[in-house]
């Protein structure tokens, strides 16, 4: 092989490889209703297994990006991409099928089957096993199962009915529903709404565990500003629609415009 030895010559730098697409990127999205603007186009990328937090004082409109995200609101202008493939167009249920995980901020689990039927049937709906479903409403809901109720620390109860369980737990067994099905990006709503303060620190540990141990990617609206600064990678500060800040924890807190618009809606 000859190689260009010529003095004075270098050779031109090889092209950097290009990087994985992020896990979600928003571009321009933006929702109008009416005259109103509710979602002002956001720019935004998620990078693979991080852990950003979406907050902002009330109707600052996160809980509108999240259904524009999901698939539940078709978007005025912009695009929502999922590992690279736009899923703008996409119903809820194909975005779930490529990845996409959402648990919402009332609780969604079969309160009259027990903890491991639930989370049996989860595991169920993602191999494809439906024709089964009834007969799978067995107590011990096979070994995945376990394994995403051992994530959520909640295998000691699954013999319990889900109705019965205490409104932290039912958060928790939401999230193990939520992995049966494989998902590459979580999205969480308010996962501590309504949650007693004492179980506040075990569901927060809950989250933190399944991001490290599972590696998945989540994105997640909290008001509880105090567990976030632990959790959260990065924070999606959102005001008027608007990102008004996308950066680490400490920044953000620190950022006067951050501060100002908390202050301001009397947060
Ligand atoms: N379908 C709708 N039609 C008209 N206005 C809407 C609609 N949905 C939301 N809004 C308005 O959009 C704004 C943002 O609401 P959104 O619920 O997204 O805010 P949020 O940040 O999630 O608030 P909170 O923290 O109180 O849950 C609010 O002013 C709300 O009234």
């Amino acid at each position: 092989m000859h190689t260009d030895t010529t003095p004075g010559i270098t050779p031109a730098p090889a092209a950097p490889e290009p990087g994985p697409p992020p896990v979600l990127a928003l571009a321009g999205l933006s929702w109008f209703v009416g005259g109103a603007v509710i979602v002002d186009a956001i720019d935004m990328a998620v990078a693979e297994g991080e852990f950003v937090a979406l907050i902002g004082p009330n109707g600052a409109g996160k809980t509108s990006l999240f259904n524009l995200v999901s698939g539940l609101t078709r978007p005025t202008a912009g695009t929502v991409s999922l590992a690279g493939t736009d899923v703008t167009r996409f119903a809820p249920y194909r975005r779930a099928r490529l990845g996409m995980g959402r648990t919402f901020q009332t609780s969604s689990v079969f309160a009259d089957l027990t903890v491991g039927a639930n989370a049996g049937l989860a595991v169920q709906a993602r191999t494809g096993e439906s024709r089964r479903f009834w007969r799978l409403a067995a107590p011990d809901g096979g070994a995945e199962a376990t394994r995403v109720l051992d994530l959520v620390r909640l295998s000691h109860r699954a013999d319990v009915l889900a109705g019965d369980l205490s409104h932290g737990d039912k958060r928790k067994l939401e999230l193990a529903l939520l992995l049966a099905r494989g998902p590459r990006l979580i999205l969480l709503d308010e996962p501590m709404a309504g949650v007693s303060a004492g179980e506040v620190g075990e569901l927060t540990t809950v989250i933190q565990d399944v991001h490290r141990e599972q590696g998945c990617t989540v994105l997640m609206v909290e008001h509880h500003m105090e567990v976030l600064l632990d959790m959260a990678d990065r924070l999606a500060v959102m005001h008027h629609g608007a990102l008004l800040a996308l950066t680490d924890p400490e920044s953000a807190m620190a950022d006067p415009d951050v501060q100002a618009a908390y202050l301001g809606d009397g947060a």
